[in-house]
């Protein structure tokens, strides 16, 4: 079922999380050792990271170094699948435009129609930690947008080589990111919410949110994504503080602020075990908060631990006081 469905069809504000494929050489048996402790909270959905290439330098006999490009984390399509035949639950696969050409992009595209996953989230992909900045694949995608096109396309029918193939028009959902905070390469908010509302216009039906720790950003980005016609379902995303270090590696990595009030209870933590409940306490009030405010879903970055967004669900989740979602779409 499509994610939009999902939420009109539901009585109550909606579970789901997000992980990522395991490092390469271990087991799909992690992935449901992560997965089956959160099943209790009827996720309609699950999504599952794409990660592009990273180089590495090997030594060769000549002393030289060889630039080897490798994939740490592969298997996003096999997981997605396996997901949803096990846990009979909609897998959604992030497509990423960095390092993949239109052709991979069709690949990929078509072993999911084969497979009945019919969600994507589409994203233009981090940067290369080498490269500085992000570098489109030679004919692949520069912007989420364009990479939505591609699948757009082909929901029409239209594949790249139409001479050599002849295949069915496939039926993606199309879900985009949104940032409360701005994405950090934006010159403004303004200017991102411009191409916000490009992708949905284009046929986003769905945004998922980036971190954020301070809810009065998200509701004042909902205020704004509507004053200017984005009216798709925006679903929050969260991550809890479990770790002293996160303070000043989550503002560097994803380009979010931490408020003051956490930062300064973090801060007075002797053990990550103490900010590990500090994390939890804090998600558990905002996720609250944002039911209230009429987030439709609450989507927990759990990145394959869940110990930690169990504890906030159970007391999120199994709570049948609070209100329906109201967000209006
Ligand atoms: N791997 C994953 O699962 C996730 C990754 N992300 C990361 O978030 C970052 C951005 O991804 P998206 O939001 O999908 O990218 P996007 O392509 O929509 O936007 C990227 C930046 O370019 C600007 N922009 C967008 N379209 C433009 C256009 N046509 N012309 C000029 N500027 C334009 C935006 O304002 C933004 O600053 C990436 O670093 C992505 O990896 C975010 C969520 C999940
Ligand atoms: N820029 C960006 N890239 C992403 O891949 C991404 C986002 N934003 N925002 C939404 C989700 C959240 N994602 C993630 C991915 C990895 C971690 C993670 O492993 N975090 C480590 C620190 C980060 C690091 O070491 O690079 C942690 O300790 O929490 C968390 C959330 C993936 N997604």
């Amino acid at each position: 079922m499509k994610i939009p469905e999902h939420i009109k069809n539901a009585k109550k504000p909606l579970f789901s999380f997000e992980l990522l494929p395991p490092l390469k050489g271990q087991s799909i048996s992690q992935i449901f050792e992560s997965i089956d402790p959160l099943m209790e909270f009827n996720p309609p959905f699950i999504d599952v990271t794409y990660h592009r290439e990273d180089f590495i330098y090997k030594k060769r006999h000549d002393g030289l170094l060889e630039k080897v490009s490798t994939r740490k984390r592969p298997g996003t399509v096999s997981i997605c699948a396996a997901i949803q035949f096990k846990y009979k639950v909609d897998a959604v696969p992030h497509l990423i435009c960095g390092g993949f050409s239109k052709e991979d992009t069709e690949n990929a595209l078509i072993e999911l129609k084969f497979l009945g996953i019919d969600n994507v989230l589409v994203l233009r992909g981090d940067a290369r930690k080498e490269d500085g900045g992000f570098i489109p694949e030679p004919n692949g995608h520069a912007y989420a947008s364009e990479l939505m096109g591609q699948v757009l396309e082909m929901n029409q029918g239209k594949y790249l080589h139409e001479e050599l193939i002849s295949a069915d028009k496939t039926d993606f959902c199309i879900g985009v990111a949104g940032y409360p905070e701005k994405h950090f390469e934006a010159p403004n908010l303004r200017s991102d919410l411009k191409y916000l509302k490009m992708k949905v216009d284009m046929g986003a039906e769905y945004i998922v949110t980036q971190m954020f720790y301070d809810n009065k950003k998200y509701d004042e980005f909902v205020k704004a994504c509507r004053a200017i016609g984005i009216n798709v379902p925006i679903i929050p995303g969260l991550k809890p503080i479990t770790t002293k270090k996160q303070l000043t590696l989550l503002p560097k990595v994803f380009h979010i602020d931490i408020p003051e009030d956490l930062a300064d209870a973090v801060e007075a933590c002797k053990t990550d075990k103490e900010v590990r409940e500090i994390g939890i306490e804090w998600c558990i009030q905002q996720s609250k908060e944002l039911i209230d405010l009429g987030a439709p879903v609450l989507h927990y970055y759990t990145m394959g631990k869940s110990d930690t967004t169990r504890r906030i669900a159970s007391k999120v989740f199994t709570d049948t006081t609070h209100r329906i979602a109201s967000q209006v779409f």
